[in-house]
């Protein structure tokens, strides 16, 4: 079996630092950020808010480029947005004129993908997020949590390389949030996905994390990492949700401790 640390490099971040505005107006959101995401990590950002976490986001997925340093992906400079990243916001942002099916299709129709592939590729995904006998529904007649599943859909069907999550369960009330949960575990599972995922929720990163990067208030910078294995142990255990244990706790107090130190000062 490969170690973590043998997995190969997907996203590279060296030395970046992030500054919005110009001149007097300058804000500096991300300082010296040096992180690396290895293929089929399930990455999880906690941090304060405001301290730059939908800003490193907006930078792996190329909406922005560095103010200094470098974003890669497998080595080459991330220079805009790409198929390759698909990105999940807290708003599902579907087209309100397509149907449910026709908002899957988008992207393998852009990307020229044949129709008969087209129809597999959209069955499939719909069934991954079960939504299946849901194609023809119009998206204003769905739930925020059925909207959100659309949208995951949505950008699975591009195959991509890496999932941007934007806090994307924050919206939804707590029975569906644990639901989507299970979904995105097993996703990630089932295709060996890489994802990124930014939360508030310090449960929710420890029970779905491989990894939880902890940063620090704005200009935000990584302040602790830790590595964990509760989302595996899900599925070796054969349950359905985290076994809470004295090491679970002991994390999520010390994850607790530096965001309160961060808040207080
Ligand atoms: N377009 C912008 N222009 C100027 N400043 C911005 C812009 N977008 C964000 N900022 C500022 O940059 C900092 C980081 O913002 P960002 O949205 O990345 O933080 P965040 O950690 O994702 O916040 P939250 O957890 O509240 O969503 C904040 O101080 C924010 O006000």
């Amino acid at each position: 079996m490969v170690s973590e640390k043998e997995q190969e490099v997907l996203i590279d971040i060296q030395n970046l630092k992030f500054e919005y505005g110009t001149n007097v107006n300058k804000i500096l959101a991300l300082d010296n950020i040096n992180l690396q995401l290895r293929k089929g990590e399930f990455l999880c950002v906690l941090g304060p808010s405001g301290c730059g976490k939908s800003t490193l986001l907006k930078l792996i997925a190329g909406y922005m480029k560095p103010t200094s340093g470098v974003c890669l992906m497998e080595g080459k400079p991330i220079t805009g947005p790409d198929w390759n990243r698909g990105v999940v916001f807290q708003s599902p942002t579907l087209y309100p004129w397509m149907n449910v099916r026709e908002n899957v299709e988008f992207g393998p129709k852009m990307r020229g993908v044949s129709s008969k592939e087209i129809e597999q590729i959209t069955t499939h995904f719909l069934e991954q997020v079960k939504l299946n006998g849901f194609g023809d529904k119009a998206t204003f007649e769905l739930s925020g949590g059925m909207k959100q599943r659309v949208a995951l859909a949505r950008v699975l069907a591009n195959y991509p390389e890496m999932i941007l999550m934007d806090e994307p369960f924050g919206a939804l009330d707590a029975l569906t949030r644990g639901n989507m949960q299970t979904l995105i575990r097993d996703i990630w599972k089932e295709n060996n996905s890489t994802i990124f995922l930014i939360t508030h929720d310090i449960d929710e990163a420890l029970s779905l994390g491989t990894r939880v990067v902890v940063m620090s208030k704005r200009p935000g910078k990584i302040l602790k990492e830790f590595n964990i294995n509760f989302t595996n142990e899900i599925f070796n255990n054969k349950t359905k949700h985290v076994m809470y244990n004295q090491e679970y706790f002991d994390i999520k107090n010390e994850i607790l401790d530096i965001i309160n130190n961060q808040t207080e000062e």
